[in-house]
């Protein structure tokens, strides 16, 4: 494999990102694709960590720039966020992230700049520590876009600066046991045997946060299935859910499976259809039954019309993952500040209640539907089930919450799970 330039490669996918609006799950894997395995980590590094500071470094180019890379160069602008997020946020010694940005110049075919890029970085390595005393004191140090901080700053006045805080961290990496196979703590001991050591939840009972994240394929078992990578509050889910054998579930928004196979390791004879509208995602679900060696019936399908993919058949349990502005997820999803927009949060809410009212004449009586959302948005989440509950009699909110504030909202935190919501339904 000819050897690339990583800091080149990672402008491009921000600026993929940033520019075009891609998302970066979307961007990285054809640009991991030019790089050995050895340096995928750190390409991955550098693309999540200049998008969770990109206010910081859009704000330092500001001080140390005259004028703005545009049009063809742009990809410049991107390069120098690089070198800067390598030499405020990482270990690499300054010399090899100096030579190694500056030389990105050339891989992007722009070697007459790599004076420029040299010059600004070495300014502000000397400038350094007063540029960052004043950016301390700058609007910009929440590192979030301003209609999302408004948002929060109105729905937590006490603990937005926490969950602002828990978004620039680096996640944990949450695992959940199978329990087919080991208990949580017979794993845990095998992991232990592996060199490694995790943590467990208090309230998610198959679930282990590792001490320091790792690939999947050091896991024990992790290819025979007796470990999934699920953070601990999508987890949750099925502490409401609560699925039985024989049972009919429908999982409604389920790529890529994650809860799809949590349902069917809690509930091993159960029949779940997992329908989500997205085929491509769709594959990722097949993917994770087959790992787990489990069955589903898997449907593409839009939420808003289920006779079309169910006729008119009813579930004993229902969940609905809906699509969400994924604001409880930004510390894994830093691009989701930059893709998102502030209109998006009222026609997410649409699609949401519309998914809601559609498919709640599918769930039986007496049945139970969880509607949960890794949002932290009340819109989404309180407000929207306090609105489905008003217009729906025969439907009742259990163990979660009050009729006046309803579902739990989980927020993110540093030994915690993701931001998540969750409401449990039954219908009378
Ligand atoms: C939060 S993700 C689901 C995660 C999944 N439940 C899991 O645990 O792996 C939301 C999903 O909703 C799907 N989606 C968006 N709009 C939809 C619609 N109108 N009908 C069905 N699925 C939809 C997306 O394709 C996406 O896969």
């Amino acid at each position: 494999m000819k050897k690339q330039n990583l800091r080149s490669l990672a402008a491009q996918a921000i600026e993929q990102v940033v520019e075009q609006g891609q998302s970066l799950s979307n961007v990285l894997p054809s640009f991991q694709q030019k790089v050995s395995d050895k340096d995928k980590a750190l390409l991955q590094e550098l693309c999540f960590g200049v998008l969770r500071t990109l206010p910081q470094l859009e704000w330092l180019i500001g001080k140390l720039m005259s004028r703005p890379m545009t049009g063809k160069q742009r990809v410049l602008h991107y390069l120098i966020m690089v070198g800067l997020y390598q030499l405020l946020h990482t270990r690499i010694p300054p010399h090899a992230a100096l030579a190694e940005t500056v030389e990105g110049a050339v891989a992007v075919k722009r070697p007459q700049l790599k004076g420029l890029i040299n010059g600004v970085l070495r300014q502000f390595q000397r400038q350094q520590d007063e540029l960052l005393a004043e950016f301390s004191g700058s609007e910009k140090r929440f590192l979030h876009p301003d209609w999302l901080l408004k948002r929060l700053q109105k729905a937590y006045p006490q603990q937005w600066e926490t969950i602002v805080g828990a978004n620039n961290l680096r996640p944990p990496m949450w695992l959940r046991v199978n329990r087919n196979h080991h208990s949580r703590d017979e794993w845990m001991a095998l992991l232990e045997e592996a060199g490694m050591s995790g943590f467990t939840h208090p309230d998610y009972n198959d679930a282990v946060r590792l001490a320091n994240p790792a690939s999947v394929l050091a896991l024990p078992g992790f290819e025979q299935g007796w470990v999934t990578v699920q953070d601990a509050s999508a987890q949750g889910c099925m502490t409401f859910l609560e699925p039985q054998n024989g049972e009919r579930i429908l999982d409604l928004c389920a790529a890529p499976g994650g809860k799809t196979t949590h349902i069917l390791e809690a509930a091993p004879q159960a029949s779940v259809m997992a329908v989500d509208i997205d085929e491509q995602r769709l594959s990722r679900v097949y993917d994770n039954l087959k790992r787990l060696g489990m069955k589903a019936e898997v449907k593409q399908g839009d939420g808003r019309t289920p006779a079309q993919w169910c006729g008119d058949e009813q579930f004993d349990r229902i969940l609905l993952d809906a699509p969400c502005s994924a604001t409880g997820v930004i510390r894994r999803h830093p691009d989701i500040k930059w893709l998102r927009r502030d209109r998006d949060i009222n026609e997410l809410a649409q699609l949401q209640s519309e998914i809601l009212d559609a498919v709640w004449p599918h769930l039986k009586s007496g049945g139970t539907l969880v509607y949960a959302t890794c949002s932290v948005l009340p819109e989404e989440n309180s407000l929207q089930i306090a609105a489905f509950l008003k217009r729906t009699p025969n439907a009742r909110l259990q163990t979660t919450g009050t009729p006046q504030q309803p579902g739990k909202q989980n927020l993110p935190g540093a030994e915690e799970g993701d931001g998540f919501f969750y409401a449990k339904l039954i219908k009378e």
